[in-house]
């Protein structure tokens, strides 16, 4: 997954600087290559832009957004129960029933990331009110140092990212529809990501989360 042209930077520059950076690599790579957001002690983040080109992406939105019993959660929050503010679903891929949208997307991310994905966690955000809290993935979850590795489909969310460790410096990254994002194992330890409610409308996005849990594990 090294390009050979990517650049890294270091998470604790100043955000000014992070966010400076992150457009000149968007300029430098308007092709659409991978770009390292992180690649250091701390792990490793890589954006690929376009992993999926346009139509495919919105093909399978219209599939899984139309075709997936979605669910919504409850959870605590200061004592009282609350809604999940989004949509979820989940399948193991051996599941006989795995829509084709998945089994297609499935196939390419296994190649494109040569990780063994198991799991995959479904988010739809049904519009700006629709978020995530900030969150590492639990590692308990997770096969050790296998990556996890966020495809998105529809509209254009920004996820941030920030470092556990005080001054706690965050990236935004802009996921658009087609764009994989992979962060390794080892950045659950050092971040926390999230996706922000936002002010500004915006339509539907679904998030594919692939994880390799350990075997029997949903
Ligand atoms: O929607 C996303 O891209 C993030 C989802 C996420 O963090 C999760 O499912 O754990
Ligand atoms: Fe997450």
């Amino acid at each position: 997954m090294h390009h050979p042209h990517a650049r890294s930077f270091h998470p604790f520059l100043s955000r000014a600087l992070c966010v400076r950076l992150i457009m000149m690599q968007r300029n430098l790579f308007e092709a659409g290559g991978p770009q390292t957001l992180i690649d250091d002690a701390s792990g490793r983040i890589v954006l690929t832009p376009d992993l999926v080109d346009e139509g495919t992406a919105s093909a399978w939105f219209r599939q899984l957004y139309d075709g997936i019993a979605w669910k919504s959660g409850r959870r605590l929050m200061y004592e009282r129960e609350v809604d999940v503010p989004r949509l979820r679903a989940h399948f193991r891929t051996d599941d006989p029933a795995l829509p084709d949208a998945l089994r297609q997307a499935l196939d390419l991310v296994r190649t494109a990331f040569a990780a063994p994905f198991d799991s995959i966690g479904l988010n739809l955000y049904r519009d700006q009110h629709d978020s995530v809290a900030p969150h590492n993935d639990k590692l308990a979850d997770i096969v050790r140092g296998q990556p996890i590795v966020l495809l998105s489909l529809g509209a254009t969310r920004t996820m941030t990212i920030r470092a556990k460790q005080p001054p706690r410096h965050v990236l935004k990254v802009d996921l658009e529809a087609g764009s994989a994002l992979l962060m390794s194992w080892e950045t659950q330890l050092h971040y926390d990501h999230a996706i922000p409610k936002q002010r500004q409308p915006v339509g539907p996005r679904i998030s594919l989360a692939f994880r390799v849990r350990e075997a029997g594990e949903g």
